[in-house]
Formats: C-alpha cells, structure tokens, sequence
C-alpha cells in the first residue's frame, strides 16, 4: 500500500492513554466522512497511516494520506481521499500524477553516534552483569540495548528511491516510510481482520554464512542456542499474555523456527489469535503488546528503566508500531525495525539486540552491526 499527499492530519497525544485517543480520533473523523469503497477488503476505503515514539511521551502520527495505491493477492485498487467537490473523487485513477524522477543522494558518509562502540560494549556488559547478579528488587532477565548511526549525504534523501532498494533486498519484510521513518522490517508486532490477529515474533539472531555449508551451520546453532532460545522464550511470552482474557483461541508455533534474510537469519515464532467477541480494534491490541519484550526485555517495567538508565539514546519512533490502521480496527502494524530517521540529506539509523545472561558484549556489538547494514545497503546503494 502506497499513500502521499494529506487529507486530514489527526491529533496523537502522548502519555499511556495515546492509543486510545488515536482510535477516537479516527472514529471522529469516519463519523462524517461518507465512503465509496466498491471492494471492501483490507485496506480499501479510508485508511491512515501511523508511526509511533518507542516512549508515551513521544510525538506519534496518524495520517489520512490524499491518494492510496494498494495491491492485495492480486487485487489493486486507487483511493482517493478529499473533501466534497475533490474532482478526484470522481474517478481516483485517472487522477494519478506521473511520477517525479528519482533524484540521487550522492557519496554518503558517517558521522559518529548518540554513543560510541566502547560505551555501548560498556552498556552491554553492565546490563548482563545486572542480569546474573539479580540486582535490584525484580529480576531482570532480558533487556534490549540500541544504539545509532548518523550520516549525511551530499543531496537530500529521495524516500523512493530508499524504499525500492529496501524492497528489492528484503522481499519478505514491512517496507516502510511515514514522516521520514524509512525502513524495512520483518517483525509484525499485530495485525487484524476482524476477529483474526497475528504477531510475528523474533528474538535470536545470527549472521547469514558466506555459502549454503556455512550459512546452514549457522541456522543449526542459532537453533540449538541456549542463550538465543533464552532471548526468544519471553518475546513470546509478552505476546501470548497480552491476549490473555481477549482471545477465544490462541495458536503458538511449538518451536521457533529460522527466518532468513539478506543480511540476518532470526529465530521466528508465529502467533494466530481468534478473538473474543467484541473483538478489541488494531490500536487496543497495540496498547497491550507494546513495547513487546523483543524490543524492550521482561519484565517490562524493570527493562524500560534498565534502557532509560544504560541506554543514553533517543529511540524516537525506533522499535514501535507502524503501519496501517482503518477505522474499523483493522490494519498492520510492524515493529519499527532496521529503519532511519531521515531528515533532508541527514539519516539516523538505528539497530538493537537482546541482552540476556549468557550475552557476550562483542558478539551483540557484531551484531547490531549486521542489523545496521539492511539500511546502510539502501542508503549506498
Ligand atoms: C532490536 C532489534 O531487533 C530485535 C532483536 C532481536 C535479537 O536481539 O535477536 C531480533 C529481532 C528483533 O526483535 C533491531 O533490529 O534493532
């Protein structure tokens, strides 16, 4: 689903309420909005687009795009949204503008970090010694450490241009850009079709090998991983309990499997959900999952202080949802992953890793690096 342009802009607050008052928002605006939608399938019709801040208080948004281009199992289909009187609400196709050219941003180069490579390793061992030490009043088991890349080009940033690389490298990923949050996730914090939900989690992560042999091999011990398996366990965990009391019938993958990817492989679990009747809306199921303990740790409350302690980041809108959302509470929402902030010719990449017990500081530094290059590939070229 491609949107541009802006029909209407709709007011995100912050604080714990802000999924909330983004459904009201919505619910307002389809209140008085009449809609022609012939297909009526998901995504058809009025849709917003939104991007959330990792943090409550953080600037969220949620965009009624002009114009929507949507392609589903072979299905396409134009929108057009716009006040009475819009001459293209007549016929929403004939109104497509041809595409501008693609400008190019030229040489690329680095530009330092909110933290440097020794004290996010410092971070990292902290954390786990925190970790074994069962410091502090609960314990913590899992945590999540991120960290940034700044770079700037010669010419401003061209979105599409972004995009097309991300989408042709990571086919099996979420291909995104709202507000200048460009990126290309696999993981799907939730999405909804009515009474049917799906999470995708990850959690577990290993290189991709230079030939079939070695890159098998990796597949097998990242399988077999103890301490990857540690990291993977409450990342299901948090999802599976945030549908405790709203799902009739809830489906786990038995055990995690391997998704690979051009620069990762991941360890992958599947959740399906059947929901109880009255089903809760795309932005509910959101306020309950998020930040799931793939992108925060377990417990929660002790990993988000362990990050706001250690961390010495602004996630900004990194590891919160994004995607689609429609008023009847259906829609997508990824987890904001290998992504950017761009902003004219100046990008913020970011990238993280769970930190458990047995996590040595290198090997989640080598890490983050191999999850920084899905942005830096589209961003080189
Ligand atoms: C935090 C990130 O990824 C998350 C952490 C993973 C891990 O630690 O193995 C794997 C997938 C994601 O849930 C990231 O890509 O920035």
């Amino acid at each position: 689903m491609v949107g541009w342009g802006e029909a209407a802009r709709l007011p995100v607050g912050t604080g714990p309420g802000r999924f909330d008052a983004a459904r009201d928002s919505l619910a307002g605006l389809a209140a008085y909005t009449p809609v022609d939608d012939p297909l009526d399938r998901p995504g058809t019709g009025l849709v917003a687009t939104t991007s959330w801040a990792f943090e409550d208080d953080g600037p969220s948004v949620l965009s009624v795009p002009a114009t929507v281009v949507g392609s589903r199992g072979g299905q396409r289909w134009v929108t057009a949204i716009g006040p009475p009187g819009d001459p293209r609400l007549e016929d929403p196709s004939a109104a497509l503008p041809g595409p501008a050219p693609v400008r190019p941003h030229g040489r690329v180069r680095y530009a330092g970090a909110s933290q440097s490579e020794l004290a996010w390793l410092d971070a990292v061992a902290r954390a786990t010694a925190e970790i074994r030490d069962h410091a502090g009043g609960e314990p913590l088991t899992k945590v999540v450490l991120a960290r940034d890349r700044v770079v700037w080009a010669r010419e401003p940033f061209d979105t599409r241009l972004l995009l097309q690389r991300l989408a042709d490298r990571f086919p099996s990923c979420f291909v995104f850009a709202i507000d200048g949050l460009v990126g290309a996730t696999p993981e799907l914090l939730i999405g909804r079709d009515g009474r049917s939900a799906r999470s995708l989690v990850l959690a577990g992560t290993a290189p991709r090998g230079r030939d079939e042999v070695e890159d098998a091999e990796l597949g097998a011990r990242l399988l077999a991983s103890a301490k990857d398996r540690d990291e993977h366990r409450p990342s299901v965990d948090s999802v599976r309990e945030a549908f405790d009391g709203i799902a009739e019938d809830l489906a786990v993958d038995p055990e995690p499997w391997l998704l690979r990817l051009a620069n990762v492989q991941h360890l992958a679990t599947d959740v399906r959900v059947h929901l109880r009747e009255p089903a809760p809306d795309l932005l509910e199921l959101a306020a309950r999952l998020h930040p799931p303990a793939a992108v925060c740790g377990s417990p929660r409350d002790a990993a988000r202080a362990t990050i706001r302690r250690l961390e010495q980041l602004d996630r900004g809108r990194y590891a919160a949802p994004v995607g689609w959302v429609d008023p009847s509470g259906d829609g997508e929402l990824g987890i904001a992953l290998r992504c950017a902030e761009v902003d004219g010719a100046r990008a913020r990449l970011f990238a993280g890793a769970g930190i458990v017990a047995g996590s040595l500081p290198e090997a989640e530094l080598e890490e983050t690096r191999h999850k920084l290059r899905a942005m830096q590939s589209a961003i080189e070229g």
